[in-house]
C-alpha cells in the first residue's frame, strides 16, 4: 500500500481530487467507483471546482457507489441518491444515466443484491474510492463479514448508526440496514484510493498499518492483499502510526 501522507483535511482533498481528475484525463471512458460519509465531500468540491474552471469532462465516465439505507427513498435528503446529486452529480456534466447506486426502496432487496452485483461486474471498477469506518468497515461492510462476499444485505453496527446519526433527526432515525457491495466486490476493483482524515480515525489506521494479518474482525485490512492501494492520510489520522513523513 503506497502511502501519501498530507497535513490536514483540506490537503487530503485537493490531492484526491487531483488524483482523481488525473485518473480521468487519461481514461474518459473509465468507471469510478464512490463512496459516501464525510470523507469525500472536499474531494467531490475539489472535483466541481475544477470542472468549472479548468472544464475536465465526465460525460463518458460510469460511477458506482458502494452503498445506499435501505427503507429511504432516493428523494430522502438522508439518502445516499439525494447525497450523491447534492454533492457531485449535479454540478458536473456526467449523465445521470451513468450513475449506479443500489436502490434501497425495493420490495426485493435480495433481487437489488444480484442485479446491483452483476453491474458492477459487467462494467468492472477502474478507480475504487473508499474512506474507514473507526471500527474499520469498508462501504457497510462491518467487522464479521466475509472476505467473499458479494453485494449483500446488512445490519447496521449500533457504532456504525450512531457514527450516522448526526445526519439525521435521532438515532432512531437512522436506518438499521443497509444494502452494500461486498468486500469481494470492493476487492475486484483494479485500483483503490483510501481516504483517511481525522483523530478518529487514527486507531483504525493503525491496525490497517500494522503487521496483523487480514481478518474478518476488521474488514479494511483485507486492503493489504490488493495490489494497488493508494492511501492519502492528514497527519491526525497518522497520528497513532508513528509515521513522520
Ligand atoms: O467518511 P465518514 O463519514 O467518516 O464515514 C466512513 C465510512 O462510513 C460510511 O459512511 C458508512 O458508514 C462509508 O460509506 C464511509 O466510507
Amino acid at each position: 500500500m503506497n502511502i501519501v501522507r498530507v497535513d490536514n483535511y483540506e490537503e487530503m482533498s485537493k490531492a484526491s481530487a487531483r488524483y482523481i481528475i488525473d485518473k480521468v484525463k487519461a481514461n474518459p471512458k473509465m468507471t469510478l467507483g464512490l463512496a459516501t460519509g464525510s470523507t469525500p465531500k472536499g474531494t467531490y468540491q475539489y472535483i466541481i471546482e475544477d470542472h468549472k474552471q479548468k472544464g475536465t469532462s465526465y460525460q463518458q465516465i460510469s460511477t458506482f457507489n458502494l452503498d445506499e439505507y435501505i427503507g429511504l427513498s432516493s428523494e430522502d435528503p438522508n439518502s445516499y441518491h439525494f447525497y450523491m446529486k447534492d454533492v457531485l452529480f449535479n454540478h458536473i456534466d456526467l449523465p445521470l444515466n451513468h450513475t449506479h447506486i443500489p436502490n434501497g426502496d425495493v420490495l426485493d432487496k435480495e433481487e437489488e443484491c444480484v442485479r446491483y452485483e452483476a453491474k458492477v461486474k459487467e462494467s468492472s471498477i477502474d478507480l475504487q474510492i473508499l474512506g474507514i469506518g473507526a471500527n474499520g468497515h469498508i462501504g457497510f461492510n462491518e467487522p464479521g463479514t466475509s472476505f467473499q462476499s458479494e453485494t449483500h444485505v446488512v445490519a447496521l453496527a449500533e457504532s456504525t448508526r450512531e457514527a450516522n446519526a448526526r445526519f439525521f433527526p435521532s438515532i432512531d432515525d437512522v436506518p438499521t440496514h443497509a444494502i452494500t457491495m461486498g468486500i469481494a466486490s470492493i476487492m475486484a476493483s483494479k485500483e483503490i484510493l483510501l481516504l483517511v482524515s481525522g483523530e478518529a480515525k487514527s486507531e483504525a489506521l493503525e491496525r490497517l498499518l500494522s503487521d496483523q494479518l487480514p481478518s474478518e474482525d476488521f474488514p479494511a485490512s483485507i486492503l493489504k492483499t490488493h495490489p494497488r492501494v493508494t492511501i492519502i492520510a492528514d497527519n491526525e489520522a497518522l497520528m497513532a502510526t508513528g509515521i513522520t513523513r
